[in-house]
Parts: C-alpha cells; sequence; structure tokens
C-alpha cells in the first residue's frame, strides 16, 4: 500500500525542550491512524509538523511524498485540518463558515454551493445552514469544523482531539462520518485523549510521552501483547501487597488499585487471589490500551 505520511528521526525543540523526539513512522492510505498519549505528549507538535504550519528541527518528513519545507502549497491543497480549538468564524453562518473555506482554496462559487450542501448533509447540518455559530451546540460546531476540513475533497484528514467536551451521542455521530470517510478511501490521522475512541477508530496507532513513541500497532494487538486479555483488580492494601509478592504474582499499582494483568486463565488466579490475599474485593475485566500505557509509564493517562 502507498504511503501517505513518512518520518524518520523527525524532531522538534522550541528553544531547548524537546517536544517530539526522533519519532518514526509510516501512514498508510486508507487506515485511520492515532497518536494517543498524555498532555503535552507531543501529539499537536506532530500534527503541526505535518500541516506545514511548523517547521521541524531535524529529520526527514514527507507528506504524498512532498516535503513540508519544499512544497506546503502542494501538501496543503490535499489535506483537510480539524484543530483542537473551535476557531468558527462568528460572523458568518453555517454556510457562509464553508463558503469562506471554499473562496481559499479557489473553489468556483457554482461548485462551491454544491459542495456545501453536501457536506452540511453529511454532518447532519442541513437545516442549520443559515444559523449564526451561537445558536449551536458543542457538537454542531465540531460536526461543522469536521464539514469545513473536508471542503477541499482532502485526500488526508488531519483531527486534533476531534470529538474534546462532547457528550457520548454527539461522539458516536462523528465516529460514524470518520468511518464513512475512510470507506470512501479517505486516509486519516488523529490524536485523542480518549482510549474507547483510539480503540474503536484506529486501525493503527502509537503511544505517545515526552516527545516519543512508546509503542505502535493495531489497538487490539497492543492490549494483547502488552498485558493480556484481562485485568484483575484488587483494593490497594499492604495485605494485598505483601500477598501478590509472596505469591510472586506481578502487578501494578493504580490509585488506589491494585493490577494484575493475565490471560484466559484470570478466573483461576482471581479465585486463589480471593482465598489467599485476605481482600473482600478481587474483580475482573477486559485489558484495555489504558492499561498498556500504565504498564509502559507507570502512570494513567490522566495523571
Ligand atoms: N509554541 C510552543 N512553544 C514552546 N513550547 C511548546 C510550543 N508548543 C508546544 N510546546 C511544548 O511542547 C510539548 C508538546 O506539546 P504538544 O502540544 O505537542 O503536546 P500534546 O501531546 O498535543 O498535548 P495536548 O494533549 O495537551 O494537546 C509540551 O511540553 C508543550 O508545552
Amino acid at each position: 500500500m502507498t504511503a501517505i505520511i513518512e518520518a524518520d528521526e523527525l524532531t522538534k525543540t522550541y528553544n531547548d525542550m524537546v517536544a517530539v523526539s526522533h519519532i518514526r513512522f509510516s501512514v498508510k492510505k486508507g487506515e485511520i491512524f492515532g497518536f494517543l498519549g498524555p498532555n503535552g505528549a507531543g501529539k499537536t507538535t506532530t500534527m503541526r509538523m505535518i500541516e506545514c504550519v511548523s517547521p521541524r528541527t531535524s529529520g526527514t518528513l514527507r507528506v504524498f511524498g512532498m516535503d513540508p519545507e519544499v512544497n506546503p502549497a502542494g501538501i496543503k491543497q490535499r489535506i483537510g485540518v480539524v484543530p483542537q480549538e473551535t476557531n468558527l468564524d462568528p460572523d458568518f453562518t453555517c454556510a457562509g463558515n464553508l463558503l469562506v473555506y471554499a473562496r481559499y482554496f479557489d473553489i468556483p462559487s457554482a461548485e462551491a454551493q454544491i459542495r456545501v450542501k453536501n457536506l452540511l448533509e453529511f454532518v447532519a447540518l442541513t437545516e442549520k445552514r443559515d444559523t449564526a455559530i451561537d445558536k449551536l451546540s458543542g457538537g454542531m460546531k465540531r460536526r461543522l469544523i469536521l464539514a469545513r476540513a473536508l471542503i477541499n475533497n482532502p485526500d488526508l484528514l488531519i483531527l486534533d482531539e476531534p470529538t474534546i467536551g462532547l457528550d457520548p451521542q454527539a461522539r458516536h455521530l462523528i465516529w460514524e462520518r470518520l468511518r464513512l470517510l475512510r470507506a470512501q478511501g479517505n486516509t486519516i490521522l488523529m490524536t485523542t485523549h480518549y482510549l474507547d475512541e483510539a480503540a474503536r477508530l484506529c486501525d493503527r496507532l502509537v503511544i505517545m510521552d515526552h516527545g516519543t513513541f512508546l509503542v505502535e500497532g493495531a489497538p487490539a494487538d497492543l492490549v494483547r501483547e502488552q498485558v493480556g486479555s484481562e485485568i484483575i483488580e484488587m483494593d490497594n492494601t499492604p495485605e494485598v501487597i505483601a500477598c501478590l509478592d509472596e505469591l510472586g504474582v506481578t502487578f501494578e499499582v493504580a490509585g488506589d488499585q491494585v493490577q494484575v494483568a493475565t490471560d484466559a486463565s484470570s478466573r483461576e488466579l482471581a479465585k486463589i487471589l480471593l482465598d489467599r490475599c485476605k481482600t473482600s474485593r478481587v474483580s475482573t475485566r477486559p485489558a484495555t490500551l489504558e492499561d498498556v500505557f500504565l504498564k509502559l509509564t507507570g502512570r494513567t493517562l490522566r495523571e
């Protein structure tokens, strides 16, 4: 499959601060590729280099085979960007916001009208066509920004926290549209804090921390390879810790809980722990990407 983005030893420093350090990745046509990590991990910085708005400090970067520093216009023509902040123009209606963008891309007026109509339909905002921005809900604004990012029929869509602050229903609507875009052959690059969003949407993802990649892979593979299929949770008490040490069981401490990663034999182990560790609460749940992050860094994503 063709690589849409290729980065090698990509690095960005702000004065002495290293925001992104020697990262290497490649994004294939038609996949949803995610960047997952806590605040300050370097996700937005990476997106901004790809969007040709922030020059790299060193390393190589190619988007559609072009260098962002040599051919930014050629790249910008073919990408659509959904930024983290809601930066719609309050002086225009929904349709007006899209038409302004169509003009940036020199899309002829008649063609722009057709695209605006189709895009408002795509994001379920046809009835809000002439509504002012301040009359929209948070979810509607995010959908309008998605429509705006699609005005130039981009081959690559870059989304920075596409569903930040939205309720579950509004998030599901955006996810559904992103899956539709993938089905139409679009390549999608996204950052997110939300583990369920990353697990549900991304074909492949990287987990970032302190400007570097900790792991890369398909969400389910990462979970299986890094932590196994299930997590046993118990209260974090000195008795439980002493018992696990005595039994030689590996565990992670996550706040007021102690977690033991296991494979399919979790039930047997949970029963042994309940019998031996003098605790009333031993529960089992499926492992998630959060557990991968905790295992790799000793922290939760939100710490
Ligand atoms: N313009 C800038 N000048 C100086 N430092 C910056 C600048 N932009 C980002 N940084 C720093 O670079 C590091 C990476 O920031 P970045 O915004 O890429 O992280 P992020 O993973 O996107 O975080 P968030 O989830 O909060 O958006 C942080 O330490 C941040 O403070």
